[in-house]
C-alpha cells in the first residue's frame, strides 16, 4: 500500500506523537489506572491479529525480539499467535536476565523455549516479526543486531514491524545505519514522524495503527501540533460552493508573469488557481510577455504590467485578494519590488521560486515584508538553503521538520518544504507532514502550479496553513490519478476528477 492508499483510509487520524509524546501518553495512560502490561497485551495482539490477517492459514512464524519494550509486543505477539495454532519461534537479542519491567513480565507469558538471534535459521520461516527496537532506539544499529537485521532484510520473506521498522528514528525517519525493510508496520495509537518522513517511510511498507487503550482526549492532551497531511486535516476547511456564490465571491488571483522566454510558468501557476476553485484568475505580464499569453489564454485574464506602479494600479482594484509571485519571475532587485508592493497592499500571497531566490542574501529584507502579510513560502530544498544560507551554523543536524519549523518562524510565514516528503510548518509552530507524495511530480513546472493552487485556494478565503496543506494533498494526488506520463500541464486538469473524488464542491 502506498503513502497515498494510507491516507486515504476513513479511520486515518491526523494527529502525529512524536516518541516523547508518545511516551507521555502511555505514562499518563498508566496513571490512570491501565497496568503497562495491559497496554503491551494490546500492542502484541494487535500485531498477532495483522498475522492472522494476512495469513488466515496456519503458518511458521519467527518473532525477533529486542531487549526493550518493543521485544515485549513480540513475546506477546508470539503467546498469542501460539494460542491460535500458529507455529511460532521466539529469538532474543541479548539475554533473557536482562530484561526489565513489562517486557520481563511479557517474556514470562511466553513458556516456551527462547533461542538467540545467532541461532536461527531464517529460511525455515514464512514470516518474520520485527520486534528489535521501536521508540527507544537510541544509538546506530551495529554488531549482533546490525547483522541479524542484515539478515531478515536479506531472507525475502514477509516482514512485520512492530511500532516502526527497526532502525528508524520515530521523530525523523532517519536511518542509523540500517533498518528493517517492512512488508507491514503496525504501530499503537497514532502514527509517527518516521513513518512518513524519508528515508524511513519507504521502509515501511502498508502501514496500520490499533488501539491500545490510550483515548483520544490522552492523546490530544500530549499532542504537540504535529498533524499527518490528508483530506481528515483540512476538509472541513475547503471553501464549498453556495447557492448565490458568484464568481467575486470565489476571489480573484493574480498571478506575475515572466519576460518574453518564460510565461508558461505564470500560466502553469494560473490554470492551478483556477481548477482549484477561484472565481477569476488574471496574469499581469511584461508588455513583451503579453502577446504570448493572449494566444495561449482563454478563461484567464490578462494585464499588461510594465513597471511596479502598473502592479500597484492593478492591486488597487481591492478584488484581487491573493497574489503569486516567483514562477519564472526572474532573480534580482525587480522581483523584490514587485514583492514589496504586494507586500504593501495587504494581499495574501504565495511566494516560490524567483520570488525566493532574490532574497538569497538578504534573508532579512524578506523577512521584513513576510511578517506584515499573511505569506505562503514554497522553497524546494535547493532554494530552502539558498535562502537560509547564512543560518547555515544553526540549521547544522536539523531534521527536515526542524527546518521547516525555523523558517516558518523566522519569516512569520506558512513555509512548504518541498520534496517527497513535502513539509508545511505555521509560524504558530504546527507542522504537517505530507502523506501522499509521488514521484510522478517530479517533473518541470509541477511546483509552479502547486504555488498557484494555494494561491486559488487562498483567494477563496482559506487560511494559509489548511490552504498550503490541502493543496499539496490535492497535487500529488491529482498527480496519482494520472498516473505515468504525467506532466506538469495535466495536473490543473486533474483536479475535477480529485474534487469530485473527495466531495468538494
Ligand atoms: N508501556 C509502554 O511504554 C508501551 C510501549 N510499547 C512498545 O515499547 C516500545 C518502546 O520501548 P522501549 O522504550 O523499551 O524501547 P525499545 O524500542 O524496545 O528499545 C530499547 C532497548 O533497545 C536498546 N537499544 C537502543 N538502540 C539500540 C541499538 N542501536 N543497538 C542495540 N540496542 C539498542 C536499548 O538499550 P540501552 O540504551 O538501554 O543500552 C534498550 O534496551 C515501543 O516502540 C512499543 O513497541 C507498547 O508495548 C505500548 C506500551
Ligand atoms: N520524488 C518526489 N516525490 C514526491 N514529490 C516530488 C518528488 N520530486 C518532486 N516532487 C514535487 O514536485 C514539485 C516540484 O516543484 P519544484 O521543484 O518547484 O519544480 P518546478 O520549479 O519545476 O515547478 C513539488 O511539489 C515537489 O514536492
Ligand atoms: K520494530
Amino acid at each position: 500500500m502506498s503513502l497515498g492508499e494510507k491516507a486515504n483510509n476513513v479511520a486515518f487520524s491526523s494527529m502525529l506523537l512524536s516518541v516523547a509524546s508518545m511516551r507521555k501518553a502511555d505514562e499518563l495512560t498508566i496513571s490512570y489506572g491501565a497496568p503497562g502490561i495491559e497496554l503491551m497485551e494490546q500492542a502484541g495482539r494487535g500485531v498477532a491479529e495483522k498475522i492472522m490477517q494476512i495469513f488466515p492459514t496456519h503458518t511458521k512464524v519467527l518473532v525477533v525480539c529486542g531487549p526493550g519494550n518493543n521485544g515485549g509486543d513480540g513475546f506477546i505477539a508470539a503467546r498469542i499467535l501460539l494460542e491460535n495454532s500458529y507455529n511460532v519461534m521466539v529469538a532474543l537479542l541479548g539475554v533473557a536476565d536482562d530484561l526489565k519491567g513489562d517486557a520481563a513480565e511479557a517474556a514470562e507469558r511466553w513458556a516456551e523455549p527462547m533461542f538467540s538471534v545467532g541461532e536461527i535459521n531464517l529460511e525455515e520461516f514464512d514470516v518474520v516479526i520485527d520486534a528489535l527496537f521501536g521508540a527507544g532506539l537510541n544509538r546506530p544499529l551495529d554488531g549482533e543486531a546490525l547483522d541479524i537485521v542484515e539478515r531478515i532484510n536479506a531472507a525475502g520473506k514477509v516482514i512485520v514491524s512492530v511500532d516502526i521498522p527497526s532502525g528508524i528514528s520515530g521523530d525523523t525517519g532517519a536511518i542509523s545505519g540500517e533498518a528493517v525493510r517492512a512488508t507491514h508496520t503496525v504501530t499503537f495509537a497514532a502514527y509517527k514522524p518516521g513513518h512518513f518522513l524519508y528515508p524511513g517511510a519507504a521502509y515501511v511498507g502498508e502501514l496500520s495503527v490499533v488501539d491500545i487503550g490510550i483515548s483520544p482526549q490522552t492523546i490530544e492532551q500530549v499532542h504537540e501540533g504535529l498533524f499527518a497531511n490528508g483530506p481528515g486535516f483540512w476538509q472541513e476547511a475547503l471553501p464549498q460552493l453556495e447557492y448565490g456564490s458568484h464568481k467575486y465571491t470565489r476571489g480573484h488571483a493574480l498571478v506575475l508573469s515572466g519576460g518574453i522566454t518564460a510565461t508558461g510558468a505564470a500560466r502553469l501557476a494560473a490554470r492551478g488557481a483556477l481548477r482549484i476553485g477561484a472565481g477569476l484568475v488574471t496574469i499581469a505580464a511584461p508588455p513583451v510577455s503579453v502577446p504570448i499569453h493572449a494566444s495561449q489564454l482563454t478563461a484567464i485574464m490578462l494585464r499588461e504590467m510594465a513597471s511596479v506602479d502598473d502592479l500597484n494600479g492593478i492591486i488597487a482594484d481591492k478584488r484581487f485578494n491573493a497574489v503569486v509571485l516567483g514562477p519564472a519571475l526572474g532573480v534580482g532587485n525587480g522581483t523584490q519590488e514587485l514583492v514589496a508592493a504586494v507586500v504593501k497592499a495587504g494581499r495574501p500571497i504565495v511566494l516560490d521560486a524567483d520570488a525566493l531566490t532574490s532574497f538569497a542574501g538578504s534573508l532579512d529584507t524578506l523577512a521584513r515584508l513576510t511578517e506584515k502579510t499573511d505569506t505562503v513560502v514554497t522553497p524546494h530544498e535547493g532554494e530552502f538553503f539558498r535562502l537560509f544560507n547564512n543560518e547555515n551554523e544553526i540549521l547544522k543536524g536539523f531534521s527536515k521538520i526542524e527546518r521547516a519549523k525555523f523558517a516558518a518562524n523566522y519569516l512569520k510565514a506558512t513555509v512548504v518544504l518541498k520534496g517527497a516528503d513535502t513539509i508545511i510548518a505555521a509560524p504558530d509552530g504546527r507542522v504537517c507532514i505530507n502523506t501522499n507524495g509521488t514521484p510522478l511530480l517530479a517533473t518541470a513546472g509541477t511546483g509552479d502550479v502547486l504555488a498557484g493552487m494555494i494561491g486559488g485556494l487562498l483567494a477563496q478565503g482559506m487560511s494559509s496553513f489548511e490552504a498550503a496543506s490541502a493543496a499539496v494533498w490535492l497535487h500529488a494526488e491529482a498527480a496519482r490519478n494520472f498516473g505515468p506520463g504525467l506532466i506538469a500541464e495535466d495536473v490543473p486538469e486533474m483536479l475535477p476528477t480529485v474534487l469530485h473524488k473527495w466531495h468538494v464542491s
